[in-house]
C-alpha cells in the first residue's frame, strides 16, 4: 500500500468505538445476567475475536449491525467450555481477561490459542497470579497455548510487577468469583475501564490511590453501553494534523479518560495545538471532540511515569518528536517490546527508513529532531497495525510517500482507517 504526502488535512470526522471498551463489553456481558445492548460497538479483527470466543462459550452475541450487539450473558458461571481450542488470534486483551474470567469456571477445562504473534507474548504475566489464586494454568514456558481448568478461587493481594491493565484486568475478574476481597497494587495506574465497568455492572469495587479491590459478586448486569470513540484510533490523525502545516481537523466523540490520554499531555508540552470542546461523558468516562491545528514542536524527555497512559501511542509520539526542534529522549517503555511486534525496533526501523534520526535503547528511543518533512521511502509494518498505521501517519508529513508493506494489518483495531484518509483527502482537496 502506498499513502502520498498531503497539504493540509481539514474537516470533521470521527473514530470507531474504543478497543478495550469494547473487548470489554462483550466479556463483561457475557457474564452477566440477560441482556446488554451494545452500540458504538468498535468493529475490528480483534474484538471480532472477543465475539467469537464468547460465542464458543455459550453465549449468544446477537449482531443488529456493525456497530450494535445484543450479548445474552448467563450470569458469572454460565460459560461452557468448547471441545475445541478457543482462538484469540492476535488479540492481547482477549487472552489475558479471558483467562481470569475462566479460572473459577470450576469444573470445566478451556484451552486458548493465538496467532503467531500473540503466541509470542508473555503469558507469565497472568498464569503467576491466577495460580496464585488457586487456578490451575498450563502454559508452553509462560507463552500459548494456556490450558485452564476451572477451580474455586482464594482472594489475594497482588502487586503488579509491570504495569499492566491486561493483568490487573485478568485478576480483578477472577477475583469476582473468589472467597474474599481481591487487590491489585499497581505500580504507575493503568487504564481502568475493567473497574469502571464492572462497578456499573454492580460489581463492589474499591479503589484507591495505587491500587483496586473488587469483592465476590453475585450477579452482574450492565443493561446498555455506549462505546465512546477510541483515543488509540484518533491519535494518528493528531499526529498527523500537528505536523502537516496549515491542517485544521475536528475529531468528533472521543473517550478521554485521563489514564489513555498522555499523547495530549506530551504533545502539548512541543506546543501542540490541541483543543478539547464539548466535554461529556459516554459510558461513565470523559469524552469529547478535538481540534487540532498544526504546529511547530519543541523536543521533551517522557518518562515511565507517563508511559502506561501514553502505551499505544508512544511510536507516533517519537514519528511527532523526529520533527520537532531539538533532542527528546523516551526511557521506561520497555514494555512495546511485548506487544503485537517489538515496537521499539519497529519504530526505530520504520522512521530511520524513511530518513529521520532515531535510536533504540533497551526500554525507548533516543530521538534528534529535524523540523522538516520527513523524505519519505518503504517500511515493514511487521504485521502491527500500530507500526503500518505510523506509516501512513509519517507518510501524509513526508515529501515523497511511503510504501507500507502489509498494510492491512490495520484491520486488526482499525478496518476503515485507509478509507477515512481518502476521505480527508478528498476534503482537502475541495
Ligand atoms: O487493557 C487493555 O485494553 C490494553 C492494555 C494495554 O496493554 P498492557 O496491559 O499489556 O499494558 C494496551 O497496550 C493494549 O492495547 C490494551
Ligand atoms: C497492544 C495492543 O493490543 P493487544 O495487547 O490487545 O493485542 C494494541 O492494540 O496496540
Amino acid at each position: 500500500m502506498r499513502v502520498e504526502p498531503m497539504h493540509r488535512i481539514v474537516g470533521h470526522m470521527a473514530v470507531p468505538g474504543d478497543k478495550s471498551i469494547s473487548h470489554r463489553a462483550v466479556l463483561l456481558g457475557a457474564l452477566c445476567d440477560g441482556e446488554t445492548r451494545v452500540t458504538g460497538f468498535g468493529r475490528s479483527a480483534d474484538t471480532e475475536a472477543t465475539i467469537e470466543a464468547v460465542r464458543a462459550l455459550g453465549i449468544t452475541v446477537y449482531e443488529y449491525d456493525d456497530e450494535t450487539l445484543h450479548v445474552f450473558g448467563k450470569g458469572l458461571r454460565g460459560l461452557g467450555a468448547p471441545a475445541k481450542p478457543i482462538d484469540c488470534r492476535n488479540a492481547g486483551t482477549l487472552v489475558r481477561l479471558l483467562a481470569g474470567m475462566l479460572a473459577g469456571q470450576e469444573g470445566q477445562r478451556f484451552t486458548l490459542t493465538g496467532d503467531a504473534s500473540l503466541s509470542a507474548r508473555p503469558m507469565g504475566r497472568v498464569t503467576e497470579p491466577l495460580r496464585l489464586m488457586g487456578a490451575a494454568v498450563e502454559s508452553e514456558d509462560g507463552h500459548l497455548p494456556l490450558v485452564i481448568e476451572g477451580r474455586p478461587l482464594h482472594a489475594v493481594t497482588y502487586e503488579l510487577p509491570v504495569a499492566s491493565a491486561q493483568v490487573k484486568s485478568a485478576i480483578l475478574l477472577a477475583g469476582l468469583s473468589a472467597d474474599g476481597e481481591t487487590t491489585v497494587v499497581e505500580p504507575v495506574p493503568t487504564r481502568d475501564h475493567t473497574e469502571l465497568m464492572l462497578a456499573a455492572a454492580g460489581a463492589t469495587i474499591v479503589r484507591r490511590q495505587t491500587s483496586v479491590s473488587v469483592r465476590p459478586a453475585a450477579r452482574l448486569a450492565l443493561g446498555e453501553i455506549e462505546i465512546p470513540g477510541d483515543f488509540s484510533s484518533a491519535a494518528p490523525f493528531i499526529v498527523a494534523a500537528t505536523l502537516v502545516p496549515g491542517s485544521e481537523l475536528h475529531i468528533h466523540g472521543v473517550n478521554l479518560n485521563p489514564r489513555r490520554t498522555g499523547l495530549l499531555g506530551i504533545l502539548a508540552r512541543m506546543g501542540a495545538n490541541v483543543t478539547v470542546y464539548n466535554r461529556r461523558q459516554i459510558a461513565g468516562e470523559p469524552a469529547g471532540d478535538l481540534e487540532v491545528r498544526s504546529a511547530d514542536l519543541v523536543a521533551t524527555a517522557v518518562t515511565g511515569a507517563e508511559v502506561p497512559s501514553a502505551i499505544d501511542e508512544l511510536p507516533l509520539f517519537v514519528l511527532a518528536a523526529s520533527c520537532a526542534h531539538g533532542d527528546s529522549v523516551l526511557r521506561g517503555a520497555g514494555e512495546l517490546r511485548a506487544k503485537e511486534s517489538d515496537r521499539i525496533e519497529a519504530t526505530a526501523d520504520a522512521l530511520r527508513a524513511l530518513g529521520q534520526h532515531v535510536r533504540a535503547v533497551d526500554d525507548g528511543f533516543r530521538i534528534r529532531g529535524v523540523p522538516a518533512r520527513p523524505h519519505g521511502g518503504r517500511i515493514a509494518s511487521r504485521g502491527d497495525h500500530r507500526i503500518a498505521m505510523l506509516g501512513a501517519i509519517a507518510a501524509l508529513a513526508s515529501r515523497r510517500g511511503v510504501e507500507i508493506e502489509d498494510a492491512e494489518c490495520v484491520a486488526v483495531s482499525f478496518p476503515g482507517f485507509f478509507e477515512l484518509l481518502d476521505s480527508l483527502r478528498r476534503e482537502a482537496a475541495e
